[in-house]
């Protein structure tokens, strides 16, 4: 079931350097949202805090709240482990593991959170998982050759695969087709679009094109000087903030004055 997601003031730290200040906002269920911004106003860091990737970094901690469906994140009762299963994560980069076959690397999580299937079980996840990603008819016949034989699309397609493996409730995705050529790029777009009727998808881009295209809110961060923490300037209606937004600096990042 995919869930919401409710943040309220949340800080970011990098030991005592305060990355991200004071965000407040909500993301809803079954629809994709994108965070825009400047580079280093925090968006990758704001996400990575969404599944407790952040704390994995020596040092860093947040403070406030991350309500999933009601449900504390940072609660004392909570797993990380179990967080980052619920809360799947693409990279910028495919990082699928080179040498494990296809068929591994779609099971690769179910391994890591050491769940033991049965062949029949396993097959039918790998079936299920690639088709979700789109890649179920290009790879159907090479299961066992090692995933780097893949193109880079591919690869990303496996790593969403992957991802979507273990079933989780939400899918982070870290500039997912920064690395990625215009028509593999369009097959992760059209994906996307497909994925969100089962998840919460959350997206970090520096594409204006593409967060226009893909999501339905669209949440813009900035910095307010060097050295300053990223703030959440406005989030909204994709629609909104692209054609009316509240903020000057929203209108003039996307129109490409700075950044
Ligand atoms: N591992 C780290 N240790 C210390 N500071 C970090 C670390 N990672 C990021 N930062 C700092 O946190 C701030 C936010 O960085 P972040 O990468 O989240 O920004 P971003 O908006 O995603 O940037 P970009 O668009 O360039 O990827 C920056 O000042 C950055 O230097």
């Amino acid at each position: 079931m995919a869930k919401s997601i409710d943040v309220s003031d949340l800080n970011i730290y990098y030991g005592d350097f305060l990355a991200v200040e004071g965000v407040n906002i909500t993301i809803p269920a079954k629809s994709v949202t994108a965070f825009i911004g400047p580079s280093g106003c925090g968006k990758s860091t704001f996400l990575r805090s969404l599944n407790r990737m952040h704390e994995v970094i020596k040092g860093a901690h947040v403070d406030g709240k991350v309500l999933v469906d009601g449900n504390d994140l940072y609660g004392a009762d909570m797993d990380p482990v179990n967080v980052r299963r619920l809360i799947g994560m693409v990279f910028q980069r495919p990082n699928p593991f080179p040498t494990m076959s296809i068929y591994d690397n779609v099971l690769a999580g179910q391994k890591l959170n050491s769940k033991k299937l049965k062949k029949s079980e396993a097959d039918t996840t790998v079936e299920r998982a690639l088709r979700q990603a789109g890649l179920w008819a290009e790879v159907k016949d090479r299961l066992e050759r090692p995933g780097s034989g893949l193109s880079g699309g591919q690869q990303q397609r496996l790593c969403i695969a992957r991802a979507v493996a273990v079933q989780p409730e939400i899918l982070l995705m870290d500039e997912p087709c920064s690395a990625l050529d215009p028509i593999s790029t369009s097959v992760i777009e059209d994906l996307i679009h497909e994925l969100k009727t089962e998840y919460t998808i959350v997206i970090v881009t520096h594409n204006m094109q593409q967060a226009a295209r893909v999501s339905d809110d669209t949440a813009f961060f900035n910095l307010a000087g060097v050295g300053q923490p990223g703030k959440l300037v406005e989030s909204g209606r994709t629609e909104k903030i692209f054609s009316n937004p509240d903020n000057p600096a929203t209108e003039a990042y996307i129109q490409g004055r700075f950044g």
